[in-house]
């Protein structure tokens, strides 16, 4: 694969962001990537967890591709686009087995959303996190959204969407975001159980969510992104991103 790596360590499957350059931003080809994967994972019952991390010391993820998923997108197109995304989440979040967002690095935009799929996170010290699709003229599209007010309480998602800022690491843990901090994330968390244990923790813990109902408010946040992709702000926003990465050369 291009833009994913997937390494299995006794029956924990890591899957790998893999461009780095990019500070691990999506693109379509990781999406297709990713869908794969998730695919199999699905059904593998020899599995026991799953952990999602990045390569780099800078970024866990920069979010959706700038110059891959947006641009002149018709709402019809953003929202068959979003969706794919959206369902690589959905199909995350209700994975039969614990699921672990290592954070190597920052993690923003859409980020936030594919780590928000997880059912924990491990951030590192001094790095920080944000739904910054508000400073874009957009809202987050893939899903995240709505899984965030899964994770989190209401008012703090609700805050954090609206805010758009980044939070440092201490402060996603403070409002529950992260589960912890450290200067090294690992998955040692998952050592030593077995996978029958593993299994029937991730059941009472989906047993807490209403798949459908998380089905259908994931898939109305994506339609109104997809409504927001074509407004003035977005394309200002996206335009301002382009300029400021010629000026550098
Ligand atoms: C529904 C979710 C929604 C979606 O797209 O669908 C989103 O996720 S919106 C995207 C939200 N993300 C952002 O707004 C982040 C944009 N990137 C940045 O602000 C910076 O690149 C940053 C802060 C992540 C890193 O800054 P730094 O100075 O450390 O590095 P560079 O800017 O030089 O970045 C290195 C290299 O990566 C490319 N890059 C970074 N982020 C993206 C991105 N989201 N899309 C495309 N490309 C990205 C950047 O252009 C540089 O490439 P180069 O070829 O070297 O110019």
């Amino acid at each position: 694969m291009e833009t994913v790596e997937v390494t299995n360590e006794k029956d924990i499957v890591i899957v790998t962001l893999d461009r780095p350059y990019k500070r691990n931003a999506v693109n379509r080809i990781m999406i297709e990537e990713l869908k794969q994967v998730i695919e199999q994972v699905k059904y593998d019952e020899n599995l026991k967890a799953f952990v999602l991390t990045a390569k780099g010391e800078d970024a866990f993820c920069a979010g959706g591709d700038l110059r891959d998923l947006h641009g002149e997108l018709s709402k019809e197109e953003a929202f068959a686009l979003l969706s794919q995304m959206r369902l690589v989440l959905y199909d995350i979040a209700t994975l039969p087995v614990p699921t672990l967002a290592l954070l190597n690095g920052e993690a923003r935009g859409g980020g936030c959303e594919l780590a928000t799929a997880c059912d924990l996170r491990i951030g590192k010290n001094g790095d920080s996190y944000g739904f910054v699709q508000g400073k874009l003229g957009i809202i987050p599209g893939w899903g995240g959204g709505a899984l965030l007010y899964e994770r989190i309480s209401s008012e703090e998602t609700f805050r954090w969407l609206m805010r758009s800022e980044m939070l440092k690491s201490s402060e996603a843990l403070r409002i529950g975001w992260l589960q912890e901090v450290s200067d090294s994330p690992d998955f040692t968390l998952f050592s030593g159980k077995s996978k029958e244990q593993l299994r029937f923790w991730k059941k009472q813990f989906l047993k807490r969510l209403n798949e459908q109902r998380l089905y259908e408010m994931m898939e109305e946040e994506t339609r109104q992104a997809s409504e927001l992709w074509g407004s003035k702000a977005h394309k200002e926003a996206i335009q301002a991103f382009y300029d400021r990465n010629q000026k550098r050369g």
